[in-house]
């Protein structure tokens, strides 16, 4: 039988936050000092020693915030379904997302943190260390951008007649340009690591992130909460909402962040 999903303190996610700060700097010191182990993963991902790094505090720091909620972190996330399914809230994390631009000396990396309840992101965090801006947000209480200091509350709702696309630096335009059917002026925006890409359709800056290829729910468990109290969505490629330790497999199926209401996703997309 599941576990009670435990009511947390509001104000839990200044702790995340704090938590997902502190292994951004740690990240952006070894980054800056360029000395890092590197290898690739069974899934032919790369990982380093700052992911790791990253990993370890979070681990820790989430342990000693809540000792009852489990952590599935990108990097510890061979835990079976059997065991998974048991969990009625978790701490979703991705401690090094964009670790391809880390190794590339590209500053798009970011460390995201969300809790999920009863299958469904409902607080989420994002810290890009290199830019020193944190998107956060709260089911309910929107989304904000932290910068300087100061709180600036985001919507997603973008207006223009190009549509502008969000796309990953890592891979060919082509294969998220063909999804599109309908004759329409598309802009792209080539970024790195998932989950900044959704966090500028967050804040207006883009209309919709297209993700073909693989990613893992690590990737949109904390940007979509953010998207979400922005005014947007996250959506498969059939514009079914994702989701959450539902299946053995941890891989997200072809994505979309929507941040525009006015467009017609399901005429754009010939579905
Ligand atoms: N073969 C693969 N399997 C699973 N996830 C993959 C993958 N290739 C890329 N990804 C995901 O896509 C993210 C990078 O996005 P982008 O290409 O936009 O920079 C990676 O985040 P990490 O850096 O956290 O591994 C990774 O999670
Ligand atoms: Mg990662």
């Amino acid at each position: 039988m599941a576990t009670a999903v435990l009511t947390l303190p509001s104000d839990i996610i200044e702790s995340v936050i704090n938590i997902a700060s502190e292994a951004g700097r740690t990240i952006k010191s070894i980054f800056e000092q360029g000395q890092f182990e590197q290898h690739t993963k069974l899934d032919d991902t790369p990982v380093t020693s700052a992911d790791l790094a990253a990993h370890q505090l979070i681990y820790q720091s989430l342990t000693q915030l809540t000792p009852d909620i489990p952590i599935l972190s990108e990097e510890d996330a061979d835990i079976p379904f059997s065991q998974r399914a048991q969990w009625s809230q978790y701490w979703l994390v991705d401690p090094l997302d964009g670790t391809g631009e880390f190794i590339a000396g590209s500053n798009d990396f970011s460390v995201l943190i969300a809790l999920v309840q009863n299958h469904k992101p409902v607080l989420g965090v994002v810290y890009a260390p290199m830019k020193e801006v944190c998107y956060f947000a709260r089911s309910g209480h929107g989304a904000f951008k932290r910068q300087q200091g100061q709180d600036t509350q985001i919507h997603s709702q973008r207006q223009g007649e190009i549509l502008k696309v969000a796309v990953s630096r890592r891979q060919d335009p082509q294969d998220v340009l063909k999804l599109f059917t309908k004759k329409q002026d598309v802009e792209l925006i080539r970024l790195g690591g998932a989950a900044l890409k959704s966090c500028i359709v967050a804040e207006g800056q883009a209309d919709c992130y297209v993700r073909v290829g693989p990613t893992g729910e690590w990737d949109t468990g904390a940007p979509q909460v953010i998207i979400e109290e922005a005014g947007g969505k996250v959506l498969d490629i059939d514009l079914k909402p994702l989701t959450y330790n539902c299946r053995e497999s941890l891989e997200n199926p072809n994505f979309i962040v929507v941040g525009r209401n006015q467009w017609n996703w399901a005429k754009l997309l010939g579905i």
